[in-house]
């Protein structure tokens, strides 16, 4: 590791974590930097899902120690397939969900709130699709509106499940400068994913195998 523990944004210490009475997370320690991208990689089932899952707060640890240097609930941008189709939402409304963190969501969204929503429509390139039902987008339409509907949270921590898994060129490049965007802003932000580019384009990178960390550092050495 090449930062120091002041740069941290969550630092990790002997975590295990187990679905179904299976252990799925064994002897994870890391830490992750505050402000950059870190990318966690690692073969189908390994256990990245279930790593951004204990970071989320959705997944409850069996044992180790998570520390946290933000405040308030991290944006949690889940894999497309694990969204219902049926859901009866619009993209409007899927984005603008986004904002129940912060807005009061009986009461009509502020002003404030419409221009969040509208910008995060606007860099993720779906405003024209804002009245479109969810169900009725392409995979890579719906996965960007799933990256808006994180983006409009304003978070300071952003973990994103593969959200560039399936999508053409130019969406993982509008995903990228998204994502890169938000760095610079300070928004600490972890991706899960299988893409080459993706991962070395991060500040650090995490190898996951069969739940055991066994890369952990600058993207280079970790993948190459
Ligand atoms: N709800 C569950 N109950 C029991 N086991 C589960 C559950 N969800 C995932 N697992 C298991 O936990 C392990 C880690 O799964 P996880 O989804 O975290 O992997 P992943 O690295 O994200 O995989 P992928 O690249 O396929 O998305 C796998 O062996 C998987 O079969």
């Amino acid at each position: 590791m090449t930062h120091s523990d002041d740069q941290d944004a969550i630092t990790i210490t002997g975590l295990a974590a187990h679905l179904g009475g299976r252990r799925v997370l064994d002897g994870i320690s890391t830490r992750l930097p505050l402000g950059g991208v870190t990318a966690i990689t690692g073969a189908n089932g390994s256990g990245k899902s279930t790593l951004l899952g204990v970071l989320a707060g959705v997944v409850a640890p069996s044992s180790g120690t998570i520390t946290r240097r933000w405040r308030g609930h991290p944006a949690y941008v889940v894999q497309r397939s694990a969204v219902a189709d049926l859901l009866p939402v619009t993209v409007w409304d899927t984005v603008a969900m986004g904002r129940w963190a912060t807005a009061n969501r009986w009461l009509p969204l502020s002003t404030k709130d419409k221009r969040i929503v509208r910008e995060c429509l606007e860099k993720l390139g779906i405003a024209a699709l804002a009245s479109r039902r969810l169900s009725a987008l392409s995979g890579g339409q719906r996965q960007r509106a799933l990256v808006a509907q994180g983006l409009a949270q304003e978070a300071s921590v952003l973990l994103l499940d593969e959200p560039t898994a399936g999508l053409d060129e130019a969406a993982k490049r509008d995903i990228a400068d998204v994502i890169d965007e938000a760095s610079a802003a300070g928004v600490t932000v972890v991706q899960a994913t299988h893409d080459l580019d993706d991962a070395l384009r991060a500040d650090h990178c995490l190898r996951l195998e069969a739940g055991r960390l066994t890369g952990d550092g600058v993207p280079r050495a970790v993948l190459v």
